[in-house]
C-alpha cells in the first residue's frame, strides 16, 4: 500500500470536541441544551446500534437526546403524529427518523413532514433545494462529512475532476451538489453508466456510494487520486466498503478506511447540524463556524 490513510475516526473525534466546546455558550444564552430527537421504528439490529451510538455521542457533546422507539407495525399516521409533536416541541432542535422505515410506511410522507428548520439530516426537499440553489439550510451529514475530509486533505478543491458513484438522495446527489459548489468538475455515475472506468481514469477525487462490497478496483483509478469510500457492507469477512481497499490503496494518493472513515464523520456532522439548528431556532448567533 502506498496511499495515505484518511483517518475519519480521528477527524470526527476532533469535530465532536469542537462542538462540545460551543455548547456551554448556547446553554448560557438560551437557558437550555441543544436537543436532538431520534426516532427508530422496528428492531433492525444495525439501526439499533447506530441509534445507540448517536444518543451516547449527543450526550457526550453536552446536548440532550430524546430517543423514541416504536414497534415495527406502528401505523404511518402514528409516526406522522409523533413528528408533528417533535416539530412543536421547543426543547427539540433536530429530528432524525432512522432509515430504512418498514415497508408499509411511505418514507417521503414522513421525511417531508419534518420541519425544514429541524431537518438535521437535510433530507427534506426544501433543504435539498436550498443546497442546489446555494441558500443556507441543512446539508445531509454523510456528504458534508466527506467534503470536510476532502478539504482537510486537499485544501481548495477548485478545478479538480471529481467522480461521484451513486445518485441517491442521501449521498450521491447532495455530494455532487456540494462538489459543484466548490468548483469541482463533477461527473455523477450510476448503474446505467456505460464504461465507468473511463470516467474514473480522469478523477482527482472519487466518492464511492454504491452499496456493493469491493466494487471500485485499483486499476480504474488515476494514480494519486483521493478516494472516499462511503460504503458500509456487512460481509462474512466483517464490515467492508464499496472500494476494493487493497488494490485501490496501491494506486490512490489517499483513501478512507472502512470502518474508521466516513461512518464516524456522519454522526459528528449530525451533532454539528444539531448545534447549528439550536442556534438558528433560538435566535442565538454562533460564535464561530464549525
Ligand atoms: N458511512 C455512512 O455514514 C453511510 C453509508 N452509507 C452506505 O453507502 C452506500 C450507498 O448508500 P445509498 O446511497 O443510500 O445507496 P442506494 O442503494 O440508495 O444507491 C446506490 C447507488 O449506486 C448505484 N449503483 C448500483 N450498482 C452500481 C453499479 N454496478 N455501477 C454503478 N453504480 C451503481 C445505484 O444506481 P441506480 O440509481 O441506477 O440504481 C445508486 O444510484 C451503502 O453501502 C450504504 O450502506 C449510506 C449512508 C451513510
Ligand atoms: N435518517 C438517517 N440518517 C442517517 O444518517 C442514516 C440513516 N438514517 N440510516 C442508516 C445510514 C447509515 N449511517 C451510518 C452512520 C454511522 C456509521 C458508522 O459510525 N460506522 C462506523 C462503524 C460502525 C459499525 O461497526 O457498525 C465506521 O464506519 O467506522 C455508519 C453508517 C447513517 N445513516
Ligand atoms: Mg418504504
Amino acid at each position: 500500500m502506498s496511499a495515505e490513510l484518511i483517518d475519519g475516526k480521528a477527524f470526527a473525534a476532533g469535530l465532536r470536541a469542537r462542538i462540545a466546546e460551543q455548547v456551554p455558550a448556547f446553554r448560557a444564552a438560551a437557558g437550555r441544551a441543544p436537543g436532538l430527537a431520534v426516532v427508530l421504528v422496528g428492531e433492525d439490529p444495525a439501526s439499533a446500534v447506530y441509534v445507540r451510538s448517536k444518543g451516547r455521542m449527543t450526550r457526550e457533546a453536552g446536548m440532550e437526546s430524546f430517543e423514541h422507539k416504536l414497534p415495527a407495525d406502528t401505523p404511518q399516521d402514528d409516526l406522522v403524529a409523533l413528528v408533528d409533536r417533535l416539530n412543536a416541541d421547543p426543547a427539540v432542535d433536530g429530528i432524525l427518523v432512522q432509515l430504512p422505515l418498514p415497508r408499509h410506511i411511505d418514507e417521503q410522507a414522513v421525511l417531508t413532514r419534518i420541519s425544514p428548520d429541524k431537518d438535521v439530516d437535510g433530507f427534506h426537499p426544501v433543504n435539498a433545494g436550498r443546497l442546489v440553489t446555494g441558500l443556507e439550510g441543512f446539508v445531509p451529514c454523510t456528504p458534508l462529512g466527506c467534503l470536510m475530509l476532502l478539504e482537510d486533505r486537499l485544501g481548495d478543491l477548485s478545478g479538480l475532476d471529481a467522480v461521484v458513484i451513486g445518485r441517491s438522495n442521501i449521498v450521491g446527489k447532495p455530494m455532487a451538489a456540494l462538489l459543484t459548489a466548490k468548483s469541482c468538475t463533477v461527473t455523477l455515475v450510476h448503474s446505467r453508466t456505460r464504461n465507468l472506468p473511463h470516467y474514473l481514469a480522469h478523477a482527482d477525487i472519487v466518492v464511492a456510494a454504491v452499496g456493493r462490497p469491493h466494487f471500485v478496483q485499483g486499476d480504474w483509478l488515476k494514480p494519486g487520486a483521493t478516494v472516499i469510500d462511503v460504503g458500509i457492507n456487512r460481509t462474512d469477512a466483517g464490515l467492508v466498503g464499496d472500494v476494493d481497499f487493497d488494490s485501490a490503496a496501491s494506486v490512490a494518493g489517499s483513501i478512507t478506511p472502512v470502518p474508521g472513515g466516513v461512518g464516524p464523520m456522519t454522526i459528528a456532522v449530525l451533532l454539528r447540524n444539531t448545534l447549528v439548528a439550536a442556534h438558528r431556532n433560538a435566535g442565538v448567533p454562533l460564535a464561530a463556524d464549525i
